[in-house]
Order: structure tokens, then C-alpha cells, then sequence
């Protein structure tokens, strides 16, 4: 059956999500970890394509409350973190990637876990749209580096990320009085920083990693094996590591290691 019609930026994300299940979940993959935001429950879905029988003896490791219940709400097995070391692979998505993929990730409050998950993983893939794909970080992406710290200390840090350069904000409830809490407890800063800063982003994942009071950074910088951006005209542009560019063409309609 060909896929169903969405509104393009949908479909972009779909696509993305395809494309890294067919790739990168073969049927000897069990521990699985599922990132957040709105581009996964398409990478759950394509997961769950693959059949009950491929899907027996998995175990699948979400990075937050939305990860979670997309897993029970498909069906999967549900494990915890505590429970394992490493994961065969994961897959997330991403707010901006740049040419060597570096990402900055964290538009939904989840950086830490999905850092923690990433490093877990044998094989860390992003999926996004192609609004994501970019060169440098902070160009598409203007909100700033999601950054994680402890509620006690969110002045101080806030007052460190301006000395170094940053015009920080703290994020705010929409449907809540008072700032975003994570599902950590913690709250969030944005924070962004000069072009110069943001083209050296492992290096200021260092410095900002390093202010008292900060729990996580939103800068994902030499984790990922490959990132999937889904096009307008139905491909798929993925980037590896290393720099190689491939054009997939099309998608197929159902996974290549489907199961009964
Ligand atoms: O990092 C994240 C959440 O903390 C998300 O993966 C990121 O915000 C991308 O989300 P979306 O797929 O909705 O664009």
C-alpha cells in the first residue's frame, strides 16, 4: 500500500525516519534506543513495520516521558536505562546538523537523557526534515543551545553564558506559569552564541559543560554514525561520517526485513 498523503514538512520527516529503520534496525538488533520529538513516532512506526517477530525479542530504551509512551503505546518491550550499558543502536532527532555532524539537539528538553543513550549506542543515527540540514549551527536553528541546570544554580549559569559571549534565556512554561522543567527536574537555558563560537561547537560544549550548575549541553558533537534529512521532492539526503552525501531516491512503501 503506498504511504499515506501528509503536508510536506510531515512527509520530509516520515521519510527520514524510513530510511534510518531500513538502514540501520536489522532483525539482529535487540537493544533499541527511541530519541524524541515529533520525526520518532514515524522511526516507531517503521519499527513496528517490521513485524511482531522481529520485534519479540527487542528491548527498546526511550530517552524521555513522550519516548516512553510511544514504546508501550505500539506495543514494544519497554526497558530501562539502569538495566543495560549498551545499545546496538539509536535513533534521534535533531534541531540542526551542521557539515560534520555535529547537532544541536534539546528543542524538547530531552539533551540529557538522549546524550546519555547516544553514548550507549553502537550506532547513534539522526533522523530530521530538511530544515535541519545545515552548515554551520545557529544558522537555521535560532532559538539557541537547549542547556540543562539544576534549578538552584540557573542565575549564576545564566550570568557565566553572557561573560562568555552567549545571550542566554531562561525557557518558559506555554501552558504553565514559571519556567520548563525537564523530565530530570531540572530547568532549561537557551543560550545562543557568535557564528565564531558556533563553528568550533565541540569545543564550546567543553567550556559550557564546564560551568557549575550545568547538568547537560544540547551540542552533540562526534556521535553520530549518519544523519537522514527527508526532502520536498520524496528523497532522502543522507550524510555519514566522514562526509560522504548519498541522494536515496525513493523509500519503499514497506521495510526491506519485514516478518510475519
Ligand atoms: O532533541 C530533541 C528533543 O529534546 C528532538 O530530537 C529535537 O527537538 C527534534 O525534534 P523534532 O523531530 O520535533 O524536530
Amino acid at each position: 500500500m503506498p504511504l499515506s498523503p501528509l503536508p510536506p514538512v510531515e512527509a520530509a520527516k516520515r521519510l527520514s525516519a524510513y530510511a534510518a529503520v531500513d538502514r540501520h534496525i536489522a532483525l539482529e538488533h535487540k537493544l533499541i534506543g527511541i530519541g524524541s520529538g515529533s520525526t520518532v513516532p514515524y522511526v516507531v512506526d517503521r519499527i513496528v513495520q517490521q513485524g511482531a517477530a522481529a520485534n519479540a525479542g527487542r528491548t527498546f530504551l526511550p530517552t524521555g516521558f513522550q519516548s516512553k509512551q510511544l514504546i508501550i503505546d505500539a506495543g514494544l518491550n519497554l526497558g530501562d536505562v539502569d538495566q543495560y550499558t549498551r545499545l546496538d543502536v539509536c535513533i534521534d532527532g535533531a534541531d540542526e546538523v551542521d557539515s560534520d555532524l555535529n547537532a544541536i539537539k534539546g528543542g524538547g528538553a530531552c539533551q540529557l537523557r538522549e546524550k546519555v543513550l547516544a553514548d550507549m549506542a553502537d550506532t547513534w543515527v539522526m533522523v530530521a526534515d530538511y530544515r535541519k540540514n545545515s552548515t554551520v549551527l545557529g544558522t537555521n536553528w535560532k532559538q539557541g543551545i537547549p542547556i540543562e541546570v539544576a534549578p538552584f544554580a540557573y542565575a549564576q549559569v545564566l550570568a557565566t553564558l553572557v561573560k562568555m559571549g552567549g545571550t542566554p534565556t531562561l525557557r518558559m512554561g506555554k501552558a504553565k506559569a514559571g519556567p520548563v522543567v525537564s523530565d530530570n527536574g531540572m530547568f532549561i537555558i537557551d543560550a545562543t552564541f557568535p557564528e565564531a563560537q558556533m563553528k568550533a561547537p565541540a569545543k564550546l560544549n567543553t567550556e559550557i559543560k564546564l560551568i557549575t550548575g550545568v547538568v547537560e549541553v544540547g551540542l552533540f558533537c562526534g556521535m553520530a554514525k549518519a544523519a537522514y534529512f527527508g526532502n520536498e521532492d520524496a528523497s532522502v539526503t543522507c550524510r555519514a561520517v566522514g562526509g560522504k552525501v548519498e541522494q536515496i531516491a525513493s523509500v519503499p512503501d514497506v521495510p526491506p526485513v519485514a516478518s510475519a
